[in-house]
């Protein structure tokens, strides 16, 4: 048995059956080299509420498609060892069966939906079953997370968050014992993330629920989950309380796993102190803790016996980019798309905007927003209603898809649409063919290094885990050499190592490409790597900004339900103006001058993980 699973046992409280049970589980995927899962062993009791961590790849989707009878009913791989769910043994039943148990959303929910409208949507599984009460079922399921407006909604007219939530509707509506999420938050405003996870709280704390969310989000952990379970190269590292688990910050930098920034915060804040951490002291996991913390040490630096903590810095706000050609101009553009009766409802409207050389734009703002509507109309898969578009000189409206992939890449919100060949290092290649690159085949090989793909590049990209499938299509834009390049959600999925990479890949794309447009949730991504900030609202620009502005605008946030990243609001509880962007800059802030003797800068993530 694995240390976890042990752990888990000795937890056990009397007389309660586990609701899942593993007993020395693994699995091979047919025509796989090695084995997706080791020796797991794992108890779950009802009603925790569980976070399955791991880097991409470590088989934390794997595990969960084993307790839905994915795995093997549909994955006829080589499965060995015994899976016990809600009392059923999970390998004699089928994948419907199981489903009145086990509630599953997908982190490719897009091929979940079924149904023409939401409202079908959320009623469809009760009424497969027969249940007489289908239409309540649906009713409930929708209104229990807030999307009830969007009932007579087509599927294909969502956006990628308003599909997750429906997916999600479509899973409670059988009202199941256990719910297990893949990535809750990775496509949804910070709103409906934070939405999602009070939904399912209330789920667990009220009616019992046992709760298992896949999730690389640590700060969504740390406030909503009650144990952590770490997956490393297919077998479970551990199981720890939540605390205990976020606390072992280096053990989790280690597996490319980021921990709360409020964590390191505290971490980095000591070390920059010189004071020794003990061992069996857990580190402040939520910003309320945090905060105490800091406090907290203010006070004791005054008697001058514990870590010192200096008044807050002010520092300056950076200067935003000085205007120079436009390479997006947006005149007037309004763009709807067609209803089923041939109308076209708006959804950019009279959009006059530029970009320009030297941009690194972070499109934010809610679901639905239009944020994809914008990339789609610059790279010219659609085109506007009204209005001129000019990209790199040329009229969208006149130029070919053709002539503007000279200038423009896009990378999909949803991965597996950039996959042509049957291997990643053929996708790349055939990208980078296409814009007669000389010597490709020695860049190939960089690119693919520097988003950690050597050693999957002969696999077909389709059946790569999620986080794979990211990198992947990363590097197919890479190839394209674009003078603009658009990415939607790049970070979605990523292990935290990743996001480090990708943020500074972003940061180098300077020399090689003239604007970056990115739609993004990521909070941390827009604060780190950002120097224009777009919040788009209905389909219109609500707010132009840079990103340290960004933060002080309240109501505009309040507004478009976007959050300030987790270092951003502790630093904003401490009274640190402007607040800090990173974690480095909050040291900076509370610890005192980097170029000071006593100043040490092992802060923030990158110093930990970035060796890896
Ligand atoms: N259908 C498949 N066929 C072959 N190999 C697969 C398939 N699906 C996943 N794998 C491989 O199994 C391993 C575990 O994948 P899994 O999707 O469980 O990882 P994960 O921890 O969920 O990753 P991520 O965080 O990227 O979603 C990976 O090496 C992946 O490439
Ligand atoms: N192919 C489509 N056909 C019809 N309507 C669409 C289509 N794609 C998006 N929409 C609608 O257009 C609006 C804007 O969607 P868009 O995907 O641009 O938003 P977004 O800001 O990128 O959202 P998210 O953050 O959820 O990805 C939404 O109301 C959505 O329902």
């Amino acid at each position: 048995m694995s240390a976890g699973s042990k752990e888990a046992n000795e937890q056990r409280p009397e007389g309660l059956t586990p609701i899942i049970a593993m007993q020395d589980v693994q699995f091979q995927y047919p025509g796989a080299e090695g084995t997706a899962l080791r020796n797991i062993n794992l108890i779950i009791q009802p009603g925790e509420f569980i976070a399955i961590a791991g880097t991409n790849g470590s088989g934390k989707s794997t595990l969960c498609k084993c307790l839905n009878g994915l795995i093997p009913n549909y994955y006829v791989g080589d499965l060995s060892g015994s899976v016990q769910v809600a009392g059923l043994t999970a390998a004699e039943e089928t994948v419907s069966s199981l489903s009145r148990k086990v509630a599953y959303v997908f982190q490719d929910f897009e091929n979940q939906l079924v149904r023409p409208t939401v409202y079908d949507e959320a009623c469809f599984a009760p009424l497969n079953y027969g249940y007489a009460d289908y239409r309540e079922r649906g009713q409930r399921a929708l209104a229990m997370l807030g999307i009830d407006h969007l009932k007579e909604q087509w599927i294909w007219q969502l956006s990628g968050g308003q599909k997750h939530l429906t997916a999600l509707a479509g899973a409670l509506s059988l009202d199941p014992d256990i719910i297990i999420v893949d990535e809750p938050v990775a496509q949804l405003d910070p709103y409906h993330a934070k939405l999602i996870y009070e939904k399912l709280k209330l789920l667990n704390e009220q009616f019992g629920k046992t709760i298992i969310v896949i999730e690389h989000h640590t700060e969504f952990i740390a406030d909503y989950c009650h144990k952590v379970i770490l997956m490393d190269s297919g077998t479970i590292r551990w199981v720890k309380p939540v605390q205990a688990a976020l606390s072992a910050v280096d053990e989790l930098a280690a597996l490319h796993i980021l921990p709360p920034q409020v964590t390191l915060a505290v971490r980095d804040a000591e070390t920059a102190a010189g004071q020794v951490h003990l061992r069996d002291r857990l580190f402040p996991i939520t910003i309320e803790d945090a905060a105490a913390y800091f406090s907290e040490a203010k006070i004791l630096s005054q008697t001058n016996n514990a870590l010192v903590i200096n008044e807050p810095i002010r520092k300056s706000v950076r200067e935003s980019v000085p205007a120079s050609n436009p390479l997006v101009t947006f005149t007037n553009v309004s763009y709807g798309y067609k209803t089923i009766t041939r109308e076209r409802y708006p959804v950019i409207q009279d959009m006059s905007i530029r970009f320009y050389e030297g941009d690194r734009i972070a499109l934010v703002g809610n679901n639905g927003a239009g944020k994809s509507t914008l990339l789609k109309l610059i790279s010219g898969i659609r085109r506007p209603s009204a209005g001129q578009l000019d990209v790199c000189g040329y009229l969208t409206k006149q130029a070919s898809p053709e002539q503007l992939a000279d200038f423009v890449a896009y990378v999909y919100q949803n991965p597996e649409e950039m996959f042509i060949e049957d291997s990643v290092r053929k996708d790349v290649e055939y990208f980078l063919k296409s814009r007669n690159s000389p010597d490709y085949s020695s860049f190939v090989d960089e690119i693919l290094h520097r988003m950690r793909l050597t050693d999957l590049q002969d696999r077909d990209g389709r059946l790569l885990s999620g986080g794979q499938q990211r990198r992947a299509t990363l590097a197919i834009g890479l190839a394209m050499r674009p003078t603009v390049m658009l990415l939607d959600e790049p970070t979605a999925s990523l292990d935290a190592s990743s996001r480090r990479e990708m943020t500074d890949m972003l940061a180098q794309l300077d020399g090689q490409v003239k604007t970056t447009v990115i739609a993004t949730h990521d909070m941390q991504l827009v604060a780190e790597w950002a120097n224009r900030v777009i919040v788009m609202h209905n389909g219109a620009v609500a707010l132009d900004t840079d990103q340290r502005s960004l933060f002080s605008h309240v109501a505009v946030l309040e507004k478009t339900g976007l959050l300030a990243p987790q270092i951003t609001q502790l630093s904003q509880r401490l009274g640190i103006d402007p607040p800090s962007l990173s974690v480095a800059e909050f040291i900076a802030s509370v610890v005192g001058d980097p170029s000071s003797p006593h100043y040490v800068n092992r802060s923030k993530e990158s110093a930990a993980i970035g060796s890896h």
